[in-house]
């Protein structure tokens, strides 16, 4: 958390560039390369996704040279969504922080908080599954509880616990809706969100940052992959976005103290 406050702050940004490396093995890692150094001095986040390193050859080595080449004061979360029991979780924690060395993983809590503790090591960050963006047919983070409210509501109100207790918990909320992300924010007033869903699935970003934003202007961390990964000009897209959330940080700041 110190990490990220203190890089938010020196970049001035929100952003949080996804590293979800598409096309031949031969040419991703050099493209890898370039999008993080043409990014870096814009993001306040790198988001390797796990997903499209295992689908590769060598997948786990190419991982480790992409987090040694992000520059050490811009955390890295590992997006995995690791969702296991608390022996085998332990083992997923060893893999992102000791084998591959991020700063933060997303972790998925259908099995509890014992798919979450092993994740809350000191100076690590988990960002727990809330609301996520895709809006299947069949929907689990929908369903109604007997008690009132959605199961979504309950994972957040579990990451909202285990924060309070251990620190260092931080939920995953979807840019695609944005009377979700309201919902989440109420029930989680102070943690951070990560935020996919805007570019390539065309979330609402100022309809999200009014819903996510915290009064301070903080609190969301935007993620973008393929629209940046993909633009010809990556450090200008990422650039750009960043100053777009930027605005309307300003805005929400403004309203806050009028
Ligand atoms: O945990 C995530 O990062 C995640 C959660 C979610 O609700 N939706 C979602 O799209 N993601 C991830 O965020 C990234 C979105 O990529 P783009 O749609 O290309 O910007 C992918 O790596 C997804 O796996």
């Amino acid at each position: 958390m110190n990490k990220l406050l203190s890089r938010v702050q020196r970049v001035d940004s929100l952003l949080c560039v996804g590293l979800d490396p598409i096309g031949e093995d031969a040419q991703v890692g050099s493209r890898l390369g370039e999008v993080i150094d043409q990014t870096a001095d814009h993001v306040a986040a790198f988001k390797p996704n796990l997903a499209f390193f295992l689908s590769r050859e060598n997948g786990v080595q190419l991982l480790r040279d992409t987090i040694q080449r992000i520059p050490k004061d811009i955390p890295v979360i590992l997006d995995g969504k690791f969702g296991d029991i608390s022996n085998t979780a332990d083992h997923y924690a060893r893999f992102a922080y000791d084998v591959v060395g991020a700063d933060a993983v997303t972790v998925n809590p259908y099995m509890g908080d014992d798919a979450i503790w092993p994740f809350l090591r000191e100076g690590k960050m988990a960002f727990v599954l809330a609301k996520t963006s895709n809006q299947p047919t069949h929907s689990l983070q929908d369903v109604a509880l007997t008690r009132g409210g959605m199961l979504s509501d309950q994972a957040a109100r579990i990451s909202r616990q285990l924060d309070e207790e251990n620190g260092g918990v931080g939920l995953v909320v979807g840019a695609t809706q944005p009377d979700a992300m309201l919902r989440v924010r109420e029930l989680c007033p102070d943690q951070w969100f990560l935020v996919p869903g805007v570019g390539a699935q065309g979330g609402d970003l100022a309809a999200t940052l009014r819903a996510g934003l915290r009064p301070d202007g903080l609190g969301v961390l935007i993620n973008s992959s393929r629209a940046i990964w993909q633009a010809a000009d990556a450090s200008a897209a990422a650039r750009e976005l960043k100053g777009q959330i930027n605005e309307h940080r300003q805005i929400t700041k403004a309203n806050t103290v009028s």
